[in-house]
């Protein structure tokens, strides 16, 4: 396709384009000065309400700022036909300037169409076999922050043959410098579907390396919130990452894309309920991690109520009234039937037995109301018998008991948990208290679970979870009670599951979840990693994942793949990092966790600076050592790899080991320099 390129002259289709986008940005600065003009002082009559109308203007403010180098509109659509207000954010009209966020001249008239307007969507679905009404596809080049170049496509015109852009793809392949920035500029049809499905339902996305997950789940939170505003302001999103460097890497798209208000978290922070100070060896996380677990900790709670044994004696001025054991028992069997929450009944139960006294008042002439109701349930018989049948459950005490205590175990894992398995999460010193006790991770997912048998977890609107393979069923269980009423974009790649408890199958993980119904995509283009060195991460795929489909790459980047082998690996690995400063971007210098040590000490005796992963890049130190462990999510222009041998060995098993390589394999964008001493894994060698 012809890409046109006028640099010099301002006259003629570019000269015009150029003019729009200046009008654009005018406007857009008065839209600003409009926010910041705004004198809340005659519209609030307290300090609370001017405070958090303060808060919302200056949020406007800021999502309103017109950032020098993000293009204000990548792209311009003609119509065949007239399209509707509707669609089209209150213009009607054929021809829409496509761009991050809406913008409006004096009069209110559309200038710039937000991506996610119904108008918007054909500028990436719309093809030559189904133009979806559009005349003209423009797309346009910027450089510095104005615009060089634009390309169009008659997707109408039969004359016209279908091209691929070179603006697409060399906006696609261009370096990426510092954090994930936003990719609404090239989103690719399969993304598209995926980022605007429906608030309603689940969606699942299988894909290799770089093939775009983490993007496409940050734009469709965007893409909801757009579309379903109101909603999910008061219902709420989340984002759940694998860790916080990971979180920190992804942080700056949503805000780039103006939505400021969702929250982020690591699995670990949503089940805080416990200071964690203690690890599980894999055996015993194993089967923390079970969803068998979920059945012992019911039948753990519900142990708790007991069956009356005596009648119950509730004394009102001078009258007594006497609800037989029997009847309590009818009373408690009902609310076990019901799926309600341990908590729920609990407070139920006063009041269940206080209609019981009530009934025997009205048998006996009397006609209370429920006031009188109220103060029977409120009697310290009925409260001491409520105690006494259905006592409180602390959650995390609970699962102290069930680690520390073998027969309280047994008693609620038997026919669940064999013996062995009991044997192996029984803590080898049982814990005297909450505080005191070594809480690991696994622990306090238990606690979690726990916690919702007595009271049930609040649920968000959309929840977006990543790198979803490496939760164990019980984590999966706790981030689905936080979505229960809401919908979930569960995002990951099979054979990058480096967790004892990886999951095999996303039937499997959708089920813990609770999204059984839950739409599963698979997306198989991949944007970061250079064809070649795809390639050779991908000879592990037979024994890391059989069966998943390997990701075809758009970038071609011939020379971005060098092997080799070293009789001082320490120094050529420094040498290796030099070697790609010498390019623009980010390094990742990626090892055996192991190794990060002598390497960290190779490096200072080098006199090269270096970062922790999540540490901002600047201009001045672009290297960061990166462990293996963390190198899950993140990417980087070059990277270097140490001794793949030692990140296979730093595993408790070897298929482990080997997904592990293949995540370290596939962060880089440009070029992959492996420095190895030791013979590489056979499928690599
Ligand atoms: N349509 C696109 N246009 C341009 N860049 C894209 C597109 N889709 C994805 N990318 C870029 O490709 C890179 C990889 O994307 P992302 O990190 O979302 O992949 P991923 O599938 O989550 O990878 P991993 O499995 O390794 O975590 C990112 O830099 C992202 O911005």
């Amino acid at each position: 396709m012809p890409v046109q390129e006028d640099p010099t002259r301002d006259a003629g289709p570019l000269g015009r384009e150029r003019a729009h986008l200046a009008a654009s940005r005018a406007a857009l600065r008065a839209m600003r000065e409009d926010a910041e003009g705004l004198d809340i002082r005659d519209v609030t009559a307290n300090w609370v309400n001017a405070a958090v109308l303060q808060h919302q203007i200056d949020e406007r403010i800021k999502s309103l700022a017109d950032l020098a180098h993000t293009p204000l509109f990548f792209g311009r659509l003609t119509y065949l036909h007239p399209v509707g207000a509707e669609e089209a954010e209150g213009a009607a009209g054929d021809q829409f300037y496509i761009g991050r966020r809406h913008v409006h001249d004096a009069d209110g008239d559309p200038m710039v169409i937000d991506w996610r307007a119904p108008v918007s969507q054909p500028f990436y679905q719309a093809s030559k076999q189904k133009p979806m009404d559009v005349a003209l596809r423009r797309r346009f080049g910027y450089t510095g922050g104005e615009i060089t170049a634009y390309e169009d496509e008659h997707l109408s015109d039969p004359s016209e043959a279908a091209q691929t852009s070179k603006l697409l793809q060399q906006e696609i392949e261009r370096p990426r410098v510092g954090p994930m920035r936003d990719i609404v500029a090239t989103i690719q049809p399969e993304q598209d579907e995926i980022v605007r499905s429906g608030l309603g339902g689940t969606v699942c996305v299988q894909g290799g390396p770089g093939t775009g997950k983490t993007a496409v789940g940050l734009h469709r939170v965007a893409y909801l919130l757009y579309a379903h505003r109101e909603r999910l302001a008061r219902t709420g999103t989340l984002v759940i990452g694998p860790n916080k460097s990971f979180l920190h890497y992804i942080e700056q798209v949503l805000p780039a894309l103006g939505e400021l208000e969702v929250q982020q978290a690591t699995v670990d922070d949503l089940v805080a309920h416990v200071e964690v100070r203690g690890t599980d060896d894999a055996a015993s996380a194993l089967v923390k991690g079970d969803a068998r677990m979920a059945e012992v900790l019911r039948r753990a709670v519900r142990s708790h109520v007991s069956m009356p044994a005596e009648a119950l004696m509730v004394v009102r001025g001078s009258r007594r009234w006497r609800v037989p054991a029997y009847e309590l028992e009818e009373i408690v069997r009902e609310l076990l039937d019901r799926d309600i929450r341990y908590g729920a009944a609990r407070e139920a139960l006063p009041q269940r037995i206080a209609h019981a006294v009530l009934v025997r008042m009205e048998q006996a002439g009397e006609a209370p109301d429920d006031r009188v109701q109220d103060a029977v349930a409120r009697n310290t018989a009925v409260k001491a018998a409520v105690k006494a049948i259905w006592p409180p459950v602390d959650p995390a005490k609970l699962v102290l008991r069930l680690l520390s205590d073998a027969d309280f175990l047994a008693e609620h894992a038997e026919g669940v948990l064999s013996e062995e398995e009991q044997r192996t999460i029984l803590w080898a010193k049982p814990a005297r208290s909450v505080k005191s006790a070594k809480w690991s991770a696994a622990d306090a997912v238990l606690i979690d679970e726990a916690a919702d048998l007595v009271t049930r977890t609040h649920s968000l609107g959309h929840v977006v979870l990543d790198e979803a393979q490496d939760l164990s069923p019980m984590q999966y269980r706790a981030v689905g009670r936080r979505c229960t009423t809401g919908s979930a974009t569960v995002l990951g790649d099979l054979a990058q599951g480096t967790t004892p408890w990886a999951t095999r199958s996303w039937g499997e993980a959708l089920g813990h979840l609770g999204k059984q119904d839950a739409v599963i995509e698979e997306l198989t283009a991949g944007f970061r990693v250079p064809r070649e060195v795809i390639a050779y991460a991908s000879r592990l795929l037979p024994s890391i994942a059989p069966g998943l489909t390997e990701v075809s790459s758009v970038r071609e980047s011939p020379g971005s793949l060098s092997v080799r082998e070293s009789s001082a690996p320490d120094e050529d690995v420094v040498a290796a990092c030099m070697e790609s400063l010498a390019h623009e971007g980010s390094i990742g210098l990626i090892a055996a966790d192991a190794r990060i040590p002598v390497l960290a000490k190779a490096l200072e005796g080098a006199g090269l600076g270096y970062l922790g992963p999540g540490e901002e890049t600047t201009p001045d130190t672009r290297l960061t050592l990166v462990p293996a462990s963390l190198a899950k999510g993140l990417e980087y222009d070059y990277v270097v790899l140490d001794e793949p041998s030692a990140v296979v060995a730093g595993e408790p098993d070897e298929r482990t080991g080997l997904r592990r390589l293949y995540v370290a394999l596939t962060r880089a964008v440009s070029g992959l320099i492996v420095v190895h001493g030791e013979p590489l894994p056979e499928a690599l060698g």
